[in-house]
């Protein structure tokens, strides 16, 4: 059957799809519930098990792949378009039903440990794991394979989940990461592939999404606190300007190599980082790249306090429970006390700092760069 070419072709290992009773196809409770154990999984399945798993979603949501086929240097999207298309005679319903077998057999390879059901709250994402649990909505960068690098999905999954948050009955809300790093910035892989409609459009897109992405963190309602769990780079840096409290680990460091890639600085920091520590210091992060250390983006108030790694995770969630004890309304209005009077200039400095990434991407000083990690994979 179709069905059994499917699941041969991919051949994952330890992952048996069971196709018996497929014929009817998982109920979308099924479906919504597999979504949500996905986030729960302790191991990051391998590339082939998540390749699997983005074909089937995407063969149970939207059907066959209609798409145009990525470029040949898209590597990442190409390889997600192919197994995606290789499901085209697979029903929807089919899809939904070996969508559910697998993320069961996932579950259960982890053991009972983790085969209980995820909280009431927790929402499916394909790259963010997001709870709400004792009054705090956690947004988790879910890639640790890829340093937590933020593909143009993430961006939109990233605007939604903080939509979400600032409406949720959450008292405060926190962003993290999983694995060894808080986040390496933006995905590079979201510039090499040429789309359809050409270079322009595609930095036009772009630019588009980052400003919804900036802007989300601008309007953002509730207390928002970043827990650096390890180095941050890029747009993960530059953001941290629009938090509220910062805690970050001994060992976390702050990269924004926006001139080592041919790039200008986003995220409003160009407007936050000078008014946070001054135009020399700003200067040496934004233009010259200077990596600071966790205990050197203290002083210079980027970071509210550093942790020991050893007791950073028990102290930080400690102190944010106790928080989230406190009255919401409070905590909301103080907050919008503290930052409306900047909201319109933020909102200013965004757009600008839009338009100039907009003719950044397309000059040869930023394709340079780019090619240049893929070829040489430097350590920046
Ligand atoms: C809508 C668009 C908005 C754009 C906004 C503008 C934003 C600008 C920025 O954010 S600029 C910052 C961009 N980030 C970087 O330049 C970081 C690049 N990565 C690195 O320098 C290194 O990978 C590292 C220092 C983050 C980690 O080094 P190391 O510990 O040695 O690990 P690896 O290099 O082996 O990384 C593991 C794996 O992850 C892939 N990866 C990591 N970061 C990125 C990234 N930002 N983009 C794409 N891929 C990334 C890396 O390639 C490895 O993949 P592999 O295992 O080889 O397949």
């Amino acid at each position: 059957s179709n069905r059994f070419e499917s699941s041969q072709v991919f051949r994952i290992p330890g992952v048996q799809l069971h196709t018996t009773g497929a014929l009817m196809g998982a109920s979308v409770e099924d479906f919504n519930n597999a979504k949500a154990q996905l986030g729960t999984l302790k191991k990051d399945p391998g590339n082939h098990v998540k390749l699997k798993i983005y074909a089937l979603f995407k063969q149970a949501t939207q059907g066959p792949c209609n798409t145009p086929k990525p470029g040949m240097l898209d590597f990442v999207n190409k390889a997600k378009w192919d197994a995606w298309k290789s499901l085209e005679s697979v029903s929807q319903e089919e899809a939904r039903q070996q969508y559910v077998d697998l993320i069961k057999s996932l579950v259960s390879a982890e053991g009972p440990a983790v085969a209980t059901p995820p909280p009431e709250s927790a929402q499916a994402f394909q790259s963010l794991l997001v709870t709400t649990e004792d009054g705090i909505t956690t947004i988790r960068f879910n890639r640790p394979e890829k340093k937590n690098a933020i593909t143009l999905d993430m961006y939109k999954e990233l605007i939604d989940a903080l939509h979400h948050a600032g409406k949720d009955d959450s008292v405060i809300t926190v962003m993290t990461g999983s694995g060894d790093f808080y986040c390496s910035g933006n995905d590079l892989n979201n510039f090499t592939g040429i789309p359809q409609g050409g270079i322009e459009k595609m930095a036009k897109d772009s630019g588009e999404l980052l400003k919804h992405y900036v802007k989300a963190y601008i309007d953002f309602p509730k207390p928002l606190i970043a827990v650096v769990n390890g180095p941050a780079l890029g747009v993960s840096v530059t953001v941290l300007g629009l938090f509220d409290v910062v805690y970050a680990t001994e060992s976390a460091t702050f990269h924004t190599p926006f001139s080592q890639l041919g790039q200008s600085p986003e995220g409003c920091s160009s407007y936050t980082f000078p008014k946070i520590m001054g135009n020399a210091k700003a200067s040496e992060m934004l233009l010259f790249n200077k990596k600071v250390t966790a205990t050197e983006a203290c002083n210079l108030g980027l970071v509210t306090e550093v942790f020991p790694d050893g007791s950073f995770q028990s102290e930080v969630w400690t102190r944010l429970k106790a928080y989230a004890k406190l009255p919401p309304k409070s905590l909301a209005l103080s907050k919008q006390l503290i930052r409306s009077k900047e909201k319109e200039k933020l909102h200013a400095v965004n757009d600008a700092e839009v338009e100039r990434l907009i003719e950044r991407w397309l000059s040869d000083e930023c394709m340079q760069a780019i090619m240049n990690f893929f070829q040489a994979k430097p350590k920046l």
